[in-house]
């Protein structure tokens, strides 16, 4: 049973379920919530044991109701990615729909998590089947269809031949788009020709003039405010979805801290990037910065400042395909005791984002976040992957102490530029696995698909999660012994600025210092559904399904 939401964008309580309980309190503005969060701490006795031991603490959380109006700035507006998720959303917008060969399609956002997912709030108190609602619906969340969008890129096409360039969308539907998208134009943008690859450099015909980086910024941080004003916003969100740069290098005295990092830019050190830059601006704008791309934008200095003005950073790199693939079937193998030996991953692709990537350096910043994303899987499982000390032997006991070295599988990561498939990515991935009694298995994919199709939704989900997350609040209320005086109860704050919550989207989460990446992707789903649960009281999803398994 699906429950279909019928609230008005601007009602964000009247949602498509409300939540009867003492622990939930619905306000004219907000939401309010007790959650007991449950977690399990281990330790070890004197004789080596793991000793568990059950906690609970006692969360508070505050979601504003009302639905702001919202803008996202696309970097890169005018490549594949900006220029399809720009179109597809005025489609969806004003219902165009389009024939093709098959028949009369319709405008949708599949592939979104957060529009084309559901999520299960419970099971029906009379039958006990299962009830779903839309994930959209979880929370008062932005609909893409309210978003105002625009941004910047260093070639000058408007978003109508920058769709037709990035020959993604169906000719009928970009028939019927080309009026609504001439007007719209790229501002100029910065261009440091040593990041990209340097066959973009006939790309780069709308750039803002001279090296001055602090005049750049100065001029980004302007087109930000007026983007703001201009179109009447409550928020602004910016979004990398620009070519992949190459890495920057981490210096003392550069990027280490955000003091460096702002002097650096007001003495245009070569290496501070076109990408931190506009994260720079960002954070200082107050506007939330994600990162779609895999190279280090987020230096050291830059999450510092964004700590410091405590505004939300996410990224990197949108996690489409391949890699989406990846983080599912090695969950899978390594949690059902196979072992995986080598994971082969190829893939070519034509368009410009594969043309970018066909320089070394460029590569190498994907070879870098494709490579990482199957290290927490094989960290879980000391028995297909023993721990050892960095100079120990092989197979000592699991401890609870964090693994120091595993010998994971065999990773290795192609990818060629083959003009003639354009944006129609092919990826062939091999896992070759060991298996029970010395036995070897090979599971081999072949996975077409336009990869900008793939990666716009994602966008969307990313902005709209990002800008929920703008709006819930939490504390952590002591404990009962201490019978908490009103003084001694602290105030609501947000998260970290480091939005680890984002990770389904992302190949290479960024997360707060000293905390675990995670990507296994139904993890980093099971994580972003249940925090949104407790926003509003309910418990987190189990499936044990007790009541199925009972005598009744
Ligand atoms: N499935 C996917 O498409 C996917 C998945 C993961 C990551 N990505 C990453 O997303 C990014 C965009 O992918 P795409 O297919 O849209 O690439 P694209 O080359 O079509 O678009 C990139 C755009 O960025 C512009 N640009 C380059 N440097 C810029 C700058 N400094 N300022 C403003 N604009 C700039 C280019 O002119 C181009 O229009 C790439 O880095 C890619 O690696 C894409
Ligand atoms: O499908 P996925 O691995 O998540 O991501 C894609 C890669 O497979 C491809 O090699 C690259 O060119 C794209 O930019 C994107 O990163």
């Amino acid at each position: 049973m699906v429950v279909k939401r019928n609230a008005s964008p601007d009602q964000g309580t009247d949602l498509a379920y409300r939540v009867n309980s003492p622990d939930v309190r619905y306000h004219p503005d907000h939401i309010e919530a007790d959650y007991r969060y449950q977690n399990t701490k281990v330790s070890q006795d004197a004789s080596g044991r793991m000793i568990a031991e059950p906690t609970e603490t006692h969360y508070q959380f505050k979601t504003e109701s009302r639905l702001p109006r919202v803008g996202i700035m696309l970097v890169g507006w005018g490549g594949n990615n900006g220029s399809t998720v720009t179109a597809s959303v005025l489609a969806n917008r004003l219902g165009i729909s389009w024939h093709t060969k098959e028949g009369l399609q319709r405008p949708n956002y599949f592939g979104s998590v957060v529009l084309s997912s559901t999520v299960k709030l419970g099971v029906r108190a009379d039958t006990g089947a299962d009830v779903f609602v839309p994930f959209h619906d979880v929370l008062p969340m932005v609909h893409p269809n309210d978003l105002v969008i625009g941004g910047w890129d260093i070639n000058r096409a408007n978003l109508a031949d920058a769709m037709a360039r990035s020959k993604v969308l169906e000719y009928d539907l970009q028939r019927q788009l080309r009026p609504h998208l001439e007007g719209l134009v790229p501002l100029p943008s910065v261009y440091y020709p040593d990041y990209i690859a340097a066959n973009q450099s006939d790309r780069a015909d709308n750039i803002l003039p001279g090296s001055d980086k602090q005049a750049h910024l100065d001029q980004l941080r302007r087109n930000i405010r007026e983007f703001r004003q201009t179109n009447a916003l409550d928020k602004v969100i910016v979004l990398w979805t620009a070519n992949t740069e190459r890495f920057s290098s981490l210096e003392a005295g550069v990027n280490d801290t955000a003091e460096n990092l702002l002097h650096a830019i007001r003495t245009s050190h070569s290496e501070v990037a076109p990408s931190t830059l506009f994260a720079v601006a960002s954070v200082l704008e107050g506007a939330p910065f994600i990162n779609g791309s895999p190279q280090n934008t987020f230096v050291p200095g830059m999450l510092e400042l964004a700590e410091q003005h405590r505004v939300y950073v996410g990224g990197d790199d949108f996690k489409s395909g391949q890699t989406k693939m990846k983080s599912v079937l090695t969950d899978f193998l390594v949690n059902a005791g196979i072992r995986p030996l080598a994971i082969t991953s190829y893939n070519h692709l034509g368009n410009n984002d594969g043309f970018n990537l066909s320089a070394p350096q460029q590569f190498r910043s994907k070879e870098i976040s494709k490579s990482n994303v199957v290290d927490d899987m094989v960290a879980a499982n000391h028995l297909l992957y023993p721990r050892r000390p960095a100079n120990g032997p092989n197979g000592t006991k699991a401890t609870a102490e964090p693994a120091t070295e595993h010998d994971g599988p065999d990773h290795v990561v192609v990818i060629k530029y083959v003009p003639a498939v354009g944006d129609s990515k092919r990826a062939l991935d091999e896992y070759y696995s060991e298996i029970f009694m010395g036995g070897r298995n090979t599971i081999s994919l072949y996975n077409t698909c336009e990869d900008s199709l793939l990666a716009s939704p994602l966008i969307l989900d990313l902005v709209i999660l990002t800008e929920l997350m703008t709006r819930i609040s939490y504390r952590v209320l002591p404990t009962a012994a201490s019978s908490s005086l009103p003084s001694e109860v602290p105030e609501y704050a947000p998260f970290h600025s480091v939005l680890s919550i984002l990770s389904y989207m992302l190949k290479a989460p960024v997360v707060p210092p000293n905390t675990p990446v995670v990507n296994a992707l139904s993890k980093q789903r099971s994580a972003m559904e249940n925090i949104f649960r407790a926003c509003v009281g309910l418990p987190p999803q189990n499936d044990m399904q007790l009541e199925h398994k009972a005598f009744h």
